[in-house]
């Protein structure tokens, strides 16, 4: 017990720490708390979920800012109200397998996704408009490699838009709740610091 609640203290203490929406599935990476990453990590290889002849794709760093995304667009493994995605230099990411079943998932968005034609996982999603403010990033999704130690996801974006794919808006407190539980702040665009960058990345191109 600690000493404010030894000295004033009823057990409120532990009972405010117990989490109250563990039972709210946010994703299979995080739903068990989310994992510290690794220093010194390099990277490893992703691979599709098909059984025969896997899409493989290889990542030689850690990735940053890692999140979890609520949009429509981004894959989510079945049953997860988000997907999680993170960040890596486009130059690290290396098809290295059965690369001909990837196939672009929507040519007119600003991330091109690079999907699995036979199991539908996106492997990775690359901005080729090179006035887009993230240009040079690829977007991966780092539970499809069996290596840990990749960087942890921090906060979680675009919360609102999981009802747009069928989440009761009665059920965003609850949800909520828990990425609150995860320290997983919740956002319904991205992060402060990522709209910073993007409004920075506007000025620069308004002034030039
Ligand atoms: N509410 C929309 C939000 C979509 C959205 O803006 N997604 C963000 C986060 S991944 C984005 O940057 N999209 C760019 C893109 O998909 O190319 C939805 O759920 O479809
Ligand atoms: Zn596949
Ligand atoms: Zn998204």
């Amino acid at each position: 017990m600690g000493i404010l609640s030894s000295l004033f203290g009823n057990g409120a203490e532990a009972e405010t720490k117990a989490p109250r929406y563990a039972h709210v599935k946010i994703h299979p990476a995080v739903d068990g708390g989310v994992k510290p990453g690794s220093a010194n990590f390099n990277g490893g290889v992703l691979t599709c979920h098909c059984k025969s002849n896997p899409v493989k794709v290889r990542v030689s760093a850690q990735t940053a800012h890692n999140h979890v995304c609520g949009c429509s667009k981004c894959w989510k493994p079945r049953g997860a109200l988000f997907a999680q995605i993170a960040v890596v230099s486009r130059d690290k990411v290396e098809v290295i397998a059965n690369g001909d079943k990837l196939q672009i998932v929507d040519p007119a968005a600003a991330i091109q996704r690079h999907a699995c034609r036979e199991c539908g996982v996106h492997m990775f999603g690359r901005i080729e408009n090179s006035e887009h403010p993230f240009y040079g990033l690829d977007f991966v999704h780092t539970e499809l490699s069996d290596e840990s130690g990749w960087s942890p996801p921090q906060f979680a974006a675009f919360v609102s838009s999981i009802i747009e794919t069928g989440t009761p808006a009665e059920r965003m407190g609850e949800i909520r709740g828990r990425l609150h539980e995860l320290g997983l702040e919740p956002y319904d665009c991205l992060s402060p610091p990522l709209m910073d960058a993007i409004a920075a990345h506007a000025a620069k191109s308004k002034a030039a």
